[in-house]
């Protein structure tokens, strides 16, 4: 019988086992029995995989906190952030080659043993690392979190090394002609429903639906907002060696993946921001609109992305920006986010409007409702979210969304503006919310054509009034916008 071991990694830089985790980096810990030892790179990305299945723990949250503690930089950082990531984005393709090669589902193996397999057959299968080092090195791993399950891991890694990924993909993906989306599923490692969503947003086109999926499981780049009266994204191109994006006048493409310390961001001149939020935010800005302009409403604010892009556009227009969130943790992010802006955080249920003072029905001339939604839009920037999110999700979220986009109408004055955006493609997010909250809520509203709100020539915009952008068309995640205007009285 196997002995399972758990491994946890604490916020002490303690484990249980006795293996020391804060700056560790350089050690080159014993393996247990004897074998050659674990690299510290692979322990990092082997408890960082585990925390994410064991603890629901998010990768881009716990694996730098590991990487800080364990002092892992350059080289050894960067092996560990691309195993941990690849890993947990195929994860359904890895677990279905993992359980071809044991003969067993993967549900059927232990969780550390199970864990050390997916990171073996991430590097034999996606990796440059040479097949007797990725065996040996994982087999090792095995030994110290799974010692009764060493023969098993070394014959189930042989087996995976006798084939590359498009001969493992062909042989167990269902075939393309009878089932394409079990097939594009497989192939591109994607939730089936995920996959059927994807296709049903982009009309069916399932040539395109697979460009989406390739770009999913891609590394993002790091965009960077460079904040209107604060910063210029050119010269904040040059300052970080970046380059400017290609559709908004703020972005800056980072390279090499992470924003560490840059001065920009610890002066508030800029923050990370997606290109494709800046744009959806920069978009409501800058609608054209009769009348007073000068109040402007964020109903669903943190952490404060485009509370912080739309505070600054603000204060170069003379306008004031009230950014409303209902979780007080996420409230204080907004606060460090808006520093030195002219804007309000309200710690509050966005649904409130007309029942609060500082909400008042009727009260602001842009209101910008960036719901919660399911996230599907971003699952290249959030590895594991595509495991973890499901389809029984999607009927609260939508509720709020009607409810939310309800309470955004009786906010905005007539003749005013609201922007709905959600960082997800899936229709019930997008159209139908849209179309039933305006339906449900009473208040008179038209459509605003969006693809003239953003950046002239910016291609694949669709047919209009709404825009959906996507990562394969336009580098930003799949954000989705809708703008309405309310009646004039
Ligand atoms: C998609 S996020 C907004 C992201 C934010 N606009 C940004 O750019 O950083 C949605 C936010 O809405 C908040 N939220 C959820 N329900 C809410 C409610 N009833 N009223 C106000 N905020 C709510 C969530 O806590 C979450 O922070």
């Amino acid at each position: 019988m196997r002995r399972r071991r758990s491994v946890r990694v604490t916020g002490g830089g303690e484990r249980r086992g006795g293996r020391p985790t804060a700056g560790a980096g350089r050690d080159r810990r014993p393996a247990r029995s004897g074998g050659a030892p674990v690299d510290p790179a692979r322990w990092a990305a082997y408890d960082a995989v585990t925390a994410v299945h064991r603890d629901d723990a998010y990768a881009n949250l716990v694996l730098p906190t590991m990487l800080r503690e364990r002092g892992l930089h350059g080289r050894d950082a960067a092996f560990a952030t691309e195993l941990t990531y690849g890993t947990l984005r195929v994860r359904g393709t890895l677990d279905a080659i993992v359980a071809a090669a044991a003969g067993r589902e993967v549900d059927r193996i232990d969780p550390p043993a199970r864990d050390a397999l997916r990171l073996g057959a991430y590097q034999l299968l996606h990796t440059r690392v040479p097949a007797h080092a990725a065996v040996s090195s994982t087999v090792e791993l095995v030994r110290a979190v799974a010692p009764g399950a060493v023969g098993f891991a070394n014959a189930v890694l042989r087996e995976i090394s006798g084939r590359d990924v498009e001969a493992w993909t062909t042989e167990l993906a269902p075939a393309y002609e009878t089932d394409p989306i079990g097939h594009l599923a497989l192939t591109h490692s994607h939730p089936q429903w995920i996959v059927r969503a994807f296709a049903e947003a982009l009309g069916g086109d399932l040539a395109e639906t697979t460009r989406l999926l390739i770009e999913d499981n891609e590394r993002p780049p790091v965009h960077l907002c460079a904040r209107p009266g604060r910063a210029d994204a050119v010269a904040l191109a040059d300052e970080v060696g970046g380059a400017p994006g290609a559709f908004s006048p703020y972005a800056v493409y980072l390279p090499g993946g992470s924003p560490g310390e840059l001065p920009a961001l610890a002066q508030g001149r800029a923050h990370v921001q997606d290109e494709g939020s800046q744009l959806v935010a920069e978009a409501l800005a800058g609608a054209p609109l009769d009348g007073p302009d000068s109040r402007w409403l964020d109903l669903c604010a943190g952490p404060g992305g485009k509370a912080g892009l739309l505070g600054a556009i603000a204060a170069q227009r003379g306008a004031t920006l009230t950014a409303v969130e209902v979780a007080e943790h996420r409230a204080r992010l907004v606060e460090q986010a808006v520093r030195g802006l002219p804007v309000t955080v309200l710690t509050m249920d966005g649904r409130s409007v007309g029942a609060e003072s500082e909400l008042p029905a009727a009260g602001f001339d842009r209101v910008l409702v960036d719901a919660p939604c399911s996230g599907l839009g971003s699952l290249r920037r959030r590895p594991e979210s595509r495991w973890r999110r499901q389809p029984s999700d999607l009927p609260p979220l939508t509720r709020l969304q009607r409810e939310l986009l309800g309470a955004a109408l009786r906010a905005v004055r007539p003749g005013g503006l609201v922007g709905y955006v959600t960082c997800s493609p899936h229709m019930v997010e997008t159209h139908v919310t849209v179309t039933e909250a305006a339906r449900r809520s009473g208040v008179p509203v038209d459509f605003v054509d969006a693809r003239g709100l953003l950046p002239a020539g910016m291609p694949g915009l669709g047919d209009g009034p709404t825009v959906q952008l996507w990562p394969h068309r336009h580098g930003t995640d799949a954000m989705f916008l809708a703008v309405l205007r309310r009646e004039p009285s």
